[in-house]
Order: C-alpha cells, then sequence, then structure tokens
C-alpha cells in the first residue's frame, strides 16, 4: 500500500462542548462558539519532524501532567499510527504542540477538544487515512481511556458541530439534530475541577423505573420537537433526571444559580457534562447577557473561572494545512 508523505505543516482547533445537555445523559451533546468572536478550545500545531515530540503552551498547560507520556495527545500519536499501520501504511514522525484552552476537568469536554484536535490535526496531516466514522471511533476510543467510559457526547459534537445525537452504530455512531439558531447558551466555568471518572462514581448504577420513563419520554419528544420548530415543547423537555440530583452536591451555589436563571427567564439551566460548569439557554440576548453577568459575579469560584455568551458552532473542528 501506497504510504502517504507528510508534507505541510497543520493547524488544527476543536471547540468547548456541553455535554448530556440535561436530559441526555452520554447520548446528546452541543459544540460552542462565544458570540463575541473569541475562540473557546484546544488548539494543536503539527509539523514535520525527525522524531516524536510534544510540547505544551496555553493558559492551562501547567494544570496537565508534567510527564508528555500522561498527556493524552501522545496517546492519540501513537493510536493513530498503530490504526494506520495495521492498514500498511509506514507514517513518518512529526511533532506537536499542544495550546491548552480549556480548563481541566471543567465540564466542557477539555479532554474531547485535545483529543479531537489532535486527531484531526494527525488525520489532515497524514492525508485523511480514516473517514468520519472511523475517527469518531477513535475518538471515543481515546476519550474513554481517560474519563474511564467509552462516551461520544463531546467529541461528537466537538468533531461535527452542532447538537448531536448518538446512535452508536458502527457505520453511523453520531447524528446532527436540527437547532434553534436564536438559541444563546451561557456558559459558566466555576474555576473548580470536578473529575469525570469521580462524577461519573457517584452516580447510582439502577435508575427508578419513573426515572427510566421520564428519560425516555423526554428525549423522544425533544427530538420530535427540534423536527417539528417546537420550542416551547423543546425546552421543557430539558430536565435531568439521571445525573443532576446526585452531581450537583459536588458544585458549590448551583441551586442558587439555578434558582437566578429560571427567575430571568431563562428556557432551561443545567450541568454541562459533568460540570463544574453550567449552562442557561436564553432565546434573546439580553436576557442572557444579564444571566452571564450574574453567573460571573456569584457562581465563579477563583480567578481559573469565566463565562460566556456562546450559540452553538455549527463547524465542530477545523485542521488545515498552513
Ligand atoms: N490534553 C489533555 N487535556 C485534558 N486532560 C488531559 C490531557 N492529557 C491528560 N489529561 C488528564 O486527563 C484527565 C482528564 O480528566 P477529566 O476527564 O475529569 O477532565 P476533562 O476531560 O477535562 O473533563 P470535562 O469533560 O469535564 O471537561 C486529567 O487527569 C488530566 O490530567
Ligand atoms: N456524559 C458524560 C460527560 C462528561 O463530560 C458524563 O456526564 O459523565
Amino acid at each position: 500500500m501506497d504510504t502517504p508523505m507528510p508534507n505541510a505543516p497543520v493547524q488544527a482547533y476543536a471547540p468547548a462542548s456541553i455535554g448530556n445537555v440535561s436530559l441526555g445523559f452520554d447520548l446528546l451533546g452541543a459544540a460552542l462558539k462565544p458570540v463575541d468572536g473569541s475562540r473557546l478550545g484546544d488548539e494543536v500545531k503539527i509539523h514535520p519532524a525527525g522524531a516524536f515530540s510534544l510540547e505544551v503552551k496555553g493558559t492551562f498547560a501547567h494544570k496537565l501532567p508534567a510527564d508528555s507520556e500522561e498527556n493524552i495527545l501522545t496517546q492519540c500519536y501513537r493510536h493513530y499510527h498503530n490504526q494506520a499501520e495495521q492498514q500498511g501504511h509506514q507514517l513518518e514522525p512529526c511533532a506537536m504542540l499542544l495550546y491548552k484552552n480549556l480548563p481541566i476537568g471543567s465540564g466542557l469536554g477539555s479532554s474531547a477538544s485535545s483529543v479531537v484536535a489532535a486527531l484531526d490535526g494527525l488525520n489532515t496531516f497524514y492525508g485523511e487515512l480514516f473517514d468520519q466514522q472511523r475517527m469518531l471511533l477513535m475518538m471515543g476510543e481515546l476519550e474513554g481511556q481517560i474519563s474511564g467510559s467509552v462516551h461520544y457526547d463531546n467529541v461528537a459534537p466537538c468533531y461535527l458541530g452542532g447538537l448531536v445525537l448518538m446512535a452508536e452504530q458502527a457505520d453511523n455512531i453520531a447524528i446532527n439534530l436540527p437547532v434553534f439558531e436564536d438559541w444563546y447558551w451561557v456558559a459558566c466555568y466555576s474555576g473548580i475541577k470536578v473529575s469525570t471518572a469521580e462524577a461519573r462514581r457517584i452516580l447510582p448504577q439502577q435508575v427508578a423505573l419513573k426515572d427510566t420513563l421520564t428519560f425516555g419520554r423526554q428525549l423522544g419528544v425533544f427530538v420530535h420537537a427540534l423536527h417539528s420548530g417546537d420550542r416551547k415543547l423543546a425546552a421543557a423537555m430539558m430536565q435531568d433526571v439521571i445525573a443532576e440530583p446526585y452531581r450537583k452536591k459536588l458544585l458549590p451555589g448551583f441551586d442558587e444559580a439555578r434558582a437566578f436563571a429560571i427567575q430571568q427567564g431563562a428556557l432551561a439551566f443545567g450541568i454541562s457534562g459533568s460540570g463544574p460548569t453550567v449552562f442557561a439557554v436564553c432565546d434573546d440576548l439580553a436576557r442572557a447577557e444579564k444571566i452571564n453577568q450574574w453567573l460571573s459575579a456569584h457562581y465563579i469560584q477563583n480567578a481559573d473561572g469565566f463565562s460566556h455568551i456562546c450559540q452553538l458552532d455549527p463547524q465542530g473542528s477545523t485542521a488545515k494545512k498552513v
């Protein structure tokens, strides 16, 4: 089989994402794009080199393990090369530079953003050896190594963009759903760290029958409401009966933040992924600004925290030769 030669350096970007979106535990995710035009996601640069190396820069670089063997990017590089070898390709090495812009353990899909930027970047660098489905499978596997279980609700929206429902079929991992483009998503990171693996451990292994029925009804009706353009019905379904009742105790100020957002007319409020980031959905910008200001003043716990008014990022990750 031909072995594609790496050529031009590549630059990749992968946005932050909201896992679960309250009503779709492990099954629903959304990619975020701040309305002020700023970027909220990790970036990866790749260039040809005699041997593999990884350098890490960016606001949250110092929060990652110092040993690059423990950085998920190293596993992404190895995994991509192994998969390519199994297809008969012998790839030249490359050097990778990660700009770690997303806080770790934030609920914004931080490790997913690194995984997607790395793998999308590598696939562009080596000439698109794998199709979208193979890429998603790889991304899920790598994310699973970090969080303790394979779930696609961060990697899939991060890669594909928009609002994504997991089908988890070998040839159809994830489905893009219609979105309401006039909705604003205020995402506030409090600044503390919540480990995804730990936030999964505290969930009960059994779900009560009534909650199972609510979960199924909400997800089904939500998808119908998106397809039929029924904003009110869609918003009414955005309640978390699976994780929020257990996880909110990990999030100081959660109940007060929810109460303020709902009192201000937010359509929905919930935990982003495993937290501590929370999100509020609004149908007008003035309301989103007011909630953004309040969360910035009251939900943020330390200097690492931040809050952004976002819309859904329709594009997902980007990787281009530079
Ligand atoms: N490039 C990377 N980005 C993020 N975490 C990484 C990376 N490389 C290694 N890690 C490690 O993986 C673990 C990620 O933990 P966890 O899954 O809780 O965080 P996360 O993916 O940042 O969470 P979230 O999805 O809530 O944003 C941490 O122990 C972190 O040190
Ligand atoms: N669906 C995952 C997302 C983690 O960011 C969870 O809630 O554990």
